[in-house]
């Protein structure tokens, strides 16, 4: 049994959380919006009407023909898989660090949705805090060869397509086009975009209520890119945030080499609240579903640290992002 445990929240978007538990209904009427990226450059204006009607509408969408290669998605998989099999001390020597989303985490994120700590374990990549986070490479009998390399190029193309479809937002918001390439700059010491590798625990029998692979909530992000496995399902969305409605989920259903996308709050309030951040979840998988472990991927664009958040509009107060995210970061941990 997890204890419930109360905290005090301080923005908005928080206390909104607190009051969702697990309510509404499960349906597959609103669509998720798919986008094809194909010849990005060429067809730029048209793709950014549709991602910009997603986003305002919707706030998730899925997208093709991105350029990250199908063999590079699977393996870097791979190199998941094969991290979480390690025994537990091994993991354990690299501890997530405090506040910084580098490092490895079992059982550790409680959402302020449900109150318990998520059924997963994580592995995140936040660039310039790695110093002792990465498995060795060798010498050791539980060593990785090629984990630290490719998954940073895994990250930088990650990095690569979220600055795309982030420029396409700061032409429509009257930024200039690399407004947000720069903003989260991967070569600054402040930089805090982050690549975390997923792991949902396997399961047997009738899921406990009240308990979730990943309670209900929002990104505290610009933008998140979600890869899934075809099989292993279990996200759902709820377009339209609004805590007074009945609440309707929609099954984003893992398709091979399709990237899942969604709006975060911090982008949300870059856009004087313009595009949306969609609540989402992760459900325990049925007796009749598979119930084995469930891997996934997600990329958060997160603006660097001493960035300026404020909307065209000025509808908020300027914010640095290192405030902005801190007090997520300490609700959620
Ligand atoms: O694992 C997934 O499909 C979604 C993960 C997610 O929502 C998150 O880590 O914020
Ligand atoms: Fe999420």
């Amino acid at each position: 049994m997890q204890p419930t445990i109360q905290r005090d929240y301080s923005l908005a978007e928080l206390n909104l959380e607190k009051t969702l538990g697990s309510r509404g209904t499960e349906n597959d009427r609103k669509a998720i919006p798919v986008i094809d990226l194909s010849d990005f450059h060429e067809r730029k204006q048209e793709i950014t009407e549709q991602l910009w009607a997603a986003a305002i509408e919707v706030g998730f969408f899925q997208v093709t023909h991105h350029d990250i290669a199908l063999t590079d998605i699977n393996k870097a998989f791979q190199f998941s898989e094969q991290f979480f099999s390690l025994p537990i001390t091994e993991k354990e020597q690299y501890p997530l660090k405090d506040g910084l989303n580098a490092g490895w985490e079992f059982q550790a994120q409680v959402r302020p949705s449900t109150g318990t700590a998520d059924r997963k374990e994580s592995y995140q990549i936040t660039r310039p805090h790695m110093t002792e986070l990465w498995p060795e490479e060798s010498e050791s009998p539980s060593a990785i060869a090629g984990f630290q390399s490719f998954l940073l190029s895994f990250e930088h193309q990650c990095w690569q397509l979220g600055m795309n479809i982030l420029s396409c937002f700061a032409d429509k918001l009257g930024f200039t086009s690399d407004f947000f390439r720069n903003a989260h700059n991967w070569q600054a010491d402040d930089y805090q975009s982050t690549l975390r590798l997923l792991h949902y625990l396997p399961m047997e029998g009738k899921p406990a209520p009240g308990i979730w692979r990943a309670g209900a909530h929002t990104d505290f992000d610009c933008l998140t890119m979600v890869f899934q496995k075809a099989g292993q399902g279990g996200l759902q969305a709820c377009p339209g945030k609004d805590s007074n409605s009945q609440l309707e989920w929609t099954n984003v259903v893992p398709k091979e080499g399709v990237i899942t996308c969604n709006i975060g709050d911090m982008l949300m309030r870059w856009s004087d609240d313009q595009l949306k951040s969609t609540l989402h979840r992760v459900r325990m998988p049925q007796p009749d579903e598979n119930q084995g472990s469930r891997y996934s991927m997600a990329f958060f664009c997160q603006a660097n640290r001493n960035e300026v958040i404020q909307g065209p509009k000025k509808k908020y107060q300027a914010i640095t992002a290192a405030d902005y995210l801190q007090q997520r970061i300490k609700a959620n941990f």
